[in-house]
């Protein structure tokens, strides 16, 4: 599998910003993740901010319960509002307990310029715009991870460090909730604009929203890779 399908309209996204794309999915911190050569205090330092990450992306996801118009699209956005806040920051929690990390320490860390960048714009993504908005700016975040996590898993070398990062973004739970997604996003966004989507005024505004948010995560590898 080269990648998993996550809908068309991610595929249409995706396939427009292809050198951003790859910028962000083949990070050198990817890499390194995969390789095992990633410094141990720069995968903790992303960690740490990626926790800091995970508490505003959620109040990003439960802003989608807000905007929805449909019954399927709130149930999507509070799954992953459940995914993400009882089973994804268990990553974080976990590995950073084990190094004396606690989740009051987690919770009350400094957030890097870089990390609140990338948040707010998602967040204000979806105030200033409407669902597709939101949905366009969050669809990165969870895609990327998805595409990396399954890549990693067939690729990484046995022994990297990093084989419950890979686990918790190759695991179905998550890519189970991340095609329900691909899913909804695909039905949302006929619903509103039609089968000819790519031709509707709005198509360009939402590629814009897409290929921002790539680049903020391309900035939040930047980031993890230099620890202050
Ligand atoms: C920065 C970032 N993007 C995406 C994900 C996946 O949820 C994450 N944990 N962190």
């Amino acid at each position: 599998m080269t990648a998993p399908d996550y809908g068309h309209v991610f595929s249409a996204l995706r396939n427009s910003c292809p050198d951003e794309w790859a910028a962000y999915t083949q990070h050198s911190f990817v890499t390194g993740l995969g390789d095992g050569t990633l410094p141990r205090p720069a995968f903790l330092h992303y960690l740490v901010q990626d926790y800091v990450f995970l508490i505003h992306f959620a109040r990003a996801w439960s802003l989608g319960v807000v905007k929805a118009e449909t019954l399927d699209e709130m149930k999507v956005c509070a799954g992953t509002v459940d995914a993400l806040v009882n089973h994804e920051m268990a990553l974080h929690v976990e590995t950073c307990a084990a190094v004396g990390i606690d989740e009051a320490a987690l919770f009350g860390a400094k957030e890097e310029v870089a990390n609140l960048a990338y948040t707010r714009y998602v967040i204000d993504a979806g105030l200033q715009g409407d669902f597709l908005d939101l949905i366009a700016a969050l669809a990165p975040c969870c895609f990327g991870y998805g595409e990396i996590g399954l890549r990693l898993a067939r690729e990484a070398a046995a022994d990297t460090p990093y084989a419950d990062w890979i686990t918790t973004y190759a695991d179905s739970d998550y890519q189970d909730v991340m095609v329900a997604v691909g899913k909804m996003f695909d039905a949302a966004v006929e619903r509103r604009l039609g089968a000819d989507y790519q031709n509707s005024a709005r198509w360009e505004q939402l590629q814009t929203r897409f290929t921002t948010a790539t680049e903020l995560e391309i900035g939040f590898w930047d980031m993890g890779l230099n620890p202050a």
